[in-house]
């Protein structure tokens, strides 16, 4: 048996569940208040804050930290990498210290190296302590070079990885083009969770996620529709960027000429641009909630705004899936939705009101992220495949 600790940090919250190979034996949601994060500058400084709520949250939900196997966390704003499971090695950490930009996720390899390195410093029920761990390093195969004969539970080493980060990246030359040299189109997405029910969905089917054609579309806070050719998303709208479609917090693609006219107006500062691309842009600029509930019921009980906002949602997400289906030339054998707008029902009937003549629409609402990590530590501690290293699969150097 192995036992895995998983976290997920969020924007307001870090989630955390322990596995016991596929069973999980607890689940914790800390929250932040927003004011509770204003404190720090850099995404990054908050892991030793963060660090110390989930060492209580274990405490309290009496899991030992000596009784961990791995500790894997979702991956952040890396150079562009290949899909799979990375160790968090010296290269991996030092990447994830110096992103290429700010987001919680930057800090999941962190949190996981540090836990590892605690977990193992942490005293052994029928043994000696071992050395403290110089740094998170310590908690990596690269830099214990051996040192470390007993840390885990089974007397192996608490090994930290990071699954399927925001950065996969597997475009085709073509979908790297935008019409100006200086500006290259980035594979920026949900990639943990559209990477993990498309592997549900094929399962379901009893087929191989390497053996069929998928759009998935996330519809969360963000989202991305990519385009799943035998288990690679060759293209994807950057959710994070202003490409694609609006959402629940984002603007999505904006006509460009009238975004530079705002920009350049002087009535915002770069950081306010960036909120209103990102934060505080889509349904939460459109109608002052990035709720969609609140916006259905607004729009059930006859608010016009309300209404239009979402069909328009709607639209723009039906528009991305049929370009992801011309991506794969009409090969398509399912276009599956996920994430929180997915258990919308009105929302779901509108965009596959327009798709459906495609392929068939499945849903998975809510996303799947903590089993997709737990699964890719297992993939690894199981011997199924190796954990990938940084420096060997960066794409850009
Ligand atoms: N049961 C539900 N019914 C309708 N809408 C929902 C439901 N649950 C969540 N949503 C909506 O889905 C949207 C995204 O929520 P979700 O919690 O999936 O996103 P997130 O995790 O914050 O963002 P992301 O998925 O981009 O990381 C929100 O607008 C939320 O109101
Ligand atoms: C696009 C990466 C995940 C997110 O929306 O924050």
């Amino acid at each position: 048996m192995s036992r895995v600790l998983c976290i997920n940090p969020g924007s307001t919250s870090t989630k955390i569940a322990v596995f016991d190979d596929e069973a999980e034996v607890c689940a914790v949601t800390v929250r932040h208040p927003a004011e509770e994060l204003a404190a720090f500058g850099r995404v990054a400084q908050q892991a030793s804050f963060r660090r110390d709520l989930i060492l209580d949250a274990l405490a309290q939900a009496g899991f030992g930290l000596d009784t961990l196997d791995a500790v894997v966390g979702r991956g952040g704003l890396i150079r562009p990498v290949a899909g799979g499971t990375y160790l968090v090695d010296a290269d991996l950490l030092d990447e994830l210290r110096h992103p290429t930009g700010e987001h919680a996720s930057n800090l999941g390899g962190i949190l996981a190296v540090e836990l590892a390195a605690a977990a193992h410093a942490a005293p052994r029920p029928n043994g000696p302590v071992p050395e403290p761990v110089e740094g998170a390093h310590g908690a990596s195969t690269s830099s214990a070079s051996g040192e470390i004969t007993s840390t885990g539970r089974d007397g192996g080493q608490v090994q930290a990885f990071i699954v399927d980060p925001v950065v996969v990246d597997e475009f085709e030359p073509l979908a790297r083009y935008s019409g100006h040299p200086e500006i290259e189109r980035r594979s920026i997405f949900h990639a943990l969770n559209q990477k993990a029910v498309a592997r549900h969905d094929a399962s379901d089917k009893g087929r191989r996620y390497e053996d069929l054609n998928l759009i998935v579309a996330h519809l969360g806070g963000g989202i991305s529709v990519g385009a799943h050719r035998r288990g690679r998303v060759i293209d994807v709208n950057n959710a994070l960027d202003g490409d694609g479609p609006f959402a629940p917090e984002r603007a999505g693609g904006l006509p460009t000429a009238s975004w530079a006219k705002l920009v350049l107006s002087g009535r915002y500062t770069p950081a306010e641009t960036r909120r209103l691309l990102a934060g505080r842009g889509g349904l939460a600029s459109l109608l002052g909630t990035s709720d969609a509930r609140e916006a259905e019921a607004r729009a059930t009980a006859g608010d016009e705004q309300a209404r239009l906002a979402l069909d328009a949602m709607a639209y723009q997400v039906a528009k991305e899936i049929g370009s992801a289906a011309a991506v794969l030339a009409g090969d398509v054998d399912a276009i599956v939705l996920t994430g929180g707008l997915a258990h919308d029902h009105a929302f779901v009937a509108a965009i596959t009101a327009c798709v459906s003549f495609i392929a068939d629409v499945v849903t998975y609402p809510g996303e799947d992220e903590m089993p997709a990590l737990r699964d890719g530590a297992l993939r690894v501690l199981r011997g199924i495949e190796p954990a990938k290293l940084f420096a060997d699969e960066v794409l850009l150097r």
